[in-house]
C-alpha cells in the first residue's frame, strides 16, 4: 500500500498529522531531555522487571522495525514500580536507528543522538489486551535504552543473528527462550515523563522511562540492524535505516529523575 506510513521523504514524519491529528497534540513523544531541567522526584520507586525468557515467541520485520513478540496472556514477564501504577505486561521489543553512528535514536539527550534506542513495550492489566490498553491514559509503559558504539554485545548478538530470517516486511520467525532482561544495563535509573507512541497512531498513552545507563553495540553490530529493508521480498529494496521520530515540543511536561 503506497500510501502507508513510514520515514521516507513522502510518508515520514513530518507527513503524519496528515493522517493521524495526535502528531500535533499535547503530550507527543520522543523529545530532548534536558538532564539539567529533569528534576529528582524522591517519591518514585525503584523498577522492578521479572521477565521470564519462556514467553518469547517470534521475531517480526513489520516493515518500519523489527520487534520480538512475547506471549502476555499471563503476568509472567512484568514491570511494576518506577513511575507506574499497577502491573504491566511486556508485549513486545523494537528498536529505532541510523543510516550512521551519529543519528538513531529517538530521544535525544541535552541534543545528543545515539545510534541506536530500544522500546520494550508493555501495557496496563487493569485493562484486558495491549490493543485496549493502547488508546487509554494510562495504558502503557516503554522503557527507552539508549545504545552506545564500543564493545559487542552478547546478548544484542542473539537477537542480531536472527535478522538474516527477516530481512524483507512481513518476515516472522519462531524466537524463544529469550531472556528480554539480558539487553538491561546495570543501572536501572531513569528519567520519566508522560507521552506518546513515536509510530502512527501516535496514542498519547505512554508512560516513558528512559534509562540512564546505556548499553554497548558496535559499529559491526550497528551494520547489522541496516541490513534489514523497509519494502517486502521481491519489491525494490530500501534499506531500513533512519526509522526514528524527531524529538517533539515538551508543551510544558514535566521529566522527572529517578536519581540525584
Ligand atoms: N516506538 S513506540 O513508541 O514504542 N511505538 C509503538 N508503536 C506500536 C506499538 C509498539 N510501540
Ligand atoms: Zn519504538
Amino acid at each position: 500500500m503506497s500510501n502507508a506510513w513510514g520515514y521516507g521523504p513522502t510518508n515520514g514524519p513530518d507527513t503524519w498529522m496528515e493522517r493521524f491529528p495526535n502528531a500535533k497534540g499535547l503530550r507527543q513523544s520522543p523529545i530532548n531531555i534536558v538532564t539539567k531541567e529533569a528534576q529528582f522526584d524522591p517519591s518514585l520507586k525503584p523498577l522492578k522487571v521479572k521477565y521470564d525468557p519462556y514467553n518469547s515467541r517470534d521475531i517480526l520485520n513489520n516493515g518500519q522495525s523489527f520487534q520480538v513478540d512475547f506471549v502476555d496472556d499471563t503476568d509472567s514477564s512484568t514491570l511494576t514500580g518506577g513511575p507506574i501504577c499497577g502491573t504491566y505486561r511486556l508485549n513486545q521489543f523494537h528498536f529505532h536507528w541510523g543510516a550512521s553512528d551519529d543519528r538513531g535514536s529517538e530521544h535525544n539527550v541535552d541534543g545528543a543522538q545515539f545510534p541506536c534506542e530500544l522500546h520494550l513495550v508493555h501495557w496496563n492489566t487493569k485493562y484486558s489486551s495491549f490493543r485496549e490498553a493502547a488508546d487509554k491514559d494510562d495504558g502503557l509503559a516503554v522503557i527507552g535504552v539508549f545504545l552506545k558504539i564500543g564493545a559487542p554485545n552478547p546478548q544484542l548478538q542473539k537477537v542480531l543473528d536472527a535478522l538474516d530470517l527477516v530481512k524483507t516486511k512481513g518476515k516472522q520467525t519462531t524466537f524463544s527462550n529469550f531472556d528480554a532482561k539480558t539487553l538491561l544495563p546495570h543501572s536501572l535509573d531513569y528519567w520519566t515523563y508522560e507521552g506518546s507512541l513515536t509510530t502512527p497512531p501516535l496514542l498519547e498513552s505512554v508512560t516513558w522511562i528512559v534509562l540512564r545507563e546505556v548499553i554497548s553495540v558496535s559499529s559491526v553490530q550497528m551494520a547489522k540492524f541496516r541490513s534489514l529493508f523497509f519494502t517486502g521480498e521481491g519489491e525494490p529494496q530500501i534499506s531500513m535505516v533512519d526509522n526514528y521520530r524527531p524529538p517533539q515540543l515538551l508543551q510544558g511536561r514535566q521529566v522527572r529523575a529517578s536519581f540525584q
